[in-house]
């Protein structure tokens, strides 16, 4: 699946802007058809036009939002004098809805994206959402958000927030499980290096192994405990009373509703 023709411009372009840049330079799209504008003139790849300030040039055919979602004001001030509109004005901008990026913004076609961090391996899962029911404009954020990994249209806007949590916010929450998991080794008395290579390096094999599998991780994790055995012992501590699952929800359940409030923020 080949880029989209036309200009792409980036309205900020930091931790997560940057690495979705990257991965798509790496796929293939041109640098010399990107523009990036930050207040600081920095973050940009090499070989991409980095500029502090709207080019006088026509809208780009594809727009990025890649600031903060506190910072939608200062994007749609940058963005008055712009010539024309963008083909496809794609937000990864967490919480702000549909509703919100059209009351400030104008483009043949808006697309809320929600990736998360391992876009920048190409592992990354990209949700979408978009009203627009244009196959060419549906095709060409597809073309968009394949070189970034794994990506799923979303049909209700409603679900977005929750989806920013699972998957936009999860490596965080898995990130913390892996330093939990090697904090807990270290706790039984390993060395802290050691704890730390083997968590991670367990987290890596069981993801591929759970990824690739015909069977749920719930029927793998029945395959680790041996009956009678220790692996059922931890696993009682974690199920006592749905503990991890509780625990989880109501990570998500803070996530989600953080997400709602940038949201609300924005109307
Ligand atoms: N980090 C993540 O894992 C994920 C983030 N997101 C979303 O991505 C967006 C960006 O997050 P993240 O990359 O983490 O944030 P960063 O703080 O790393 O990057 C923000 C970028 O916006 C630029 N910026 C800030 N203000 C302006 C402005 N007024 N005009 C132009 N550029 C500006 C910054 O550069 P400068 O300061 O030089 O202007 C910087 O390049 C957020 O909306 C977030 O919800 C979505 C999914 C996952
Ligand atoms: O923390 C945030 O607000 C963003 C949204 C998803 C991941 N990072």
């Amino acid at each position: 699946m080949s880029f989209p023709a036309g200009p792409l411009w980036l309205i900020g372009c930091g931790n997560m802007g940057g690495a979705m840049l990257r991965r798509w330079l790496a796929a293939g799209l041109d640098p010399a058809s990107v523009t990036v504008i930050t207040r600081s003139g920095t973050g940009a790849p090499a070989g991409v036009r980095s500029l502090t300030a709207l080019p006088d040039e026509a809208a780009p055919a594809t727009l990025m939002l890649a600031l903060k979602p506190q910072q939608i004001d200062a994007a749609q001030a940058l963005l008055a004098p712009l010539q024309g509109q963008p083909q496809m004005l794609l937000s990864i901008l967490a919480g702000v809805d549909h509703a919100a990026l059209s009351a400030r913004f104008t483009a043949d076609t808006i697309v809320r994206a929600m990736p998360n961090l391992p876009v920048a391996i190409g592992k990354g899962v990209t949700s979408l959402y978009t009203y627009t029911e244009s196959e060419d404009a549906i095709a060409a954020a597809e073309a968009f958000a394949a070189p970034l990994g794994h990506y799923e249209w979303i049909a209700d806007e409603a679900h977005f927030d929750a989806v920013t949590a699972l998957a936009g916010s999860g490596p965080g929450f898995v990130f913390r499980f892996a330093d939990a998991l090697a904090q807990a080794g270290a706790a039984l008395g390993l060395p802290v290096d050691q704890a730390a290579r083997l968590a991670m390096a367990t987290l890596e094999g069981s993801a591929i192994m759970a990824a690739d599998a015909d069977v749920s991780p719930a029927v793998l994790a029945d395959r680790v405990a041996s009956p009678g055995g220790s692996t059922r012992e931890g696993l009682n501590v974690l199920d006592r009373d749905e503990a991890l699952v509780t625990l989880l929800t109501e990570t998500l359940t803070a996530s989600e509703r953080r997400n709602a409030e940038m949201a609300a923020a924005a109307r």
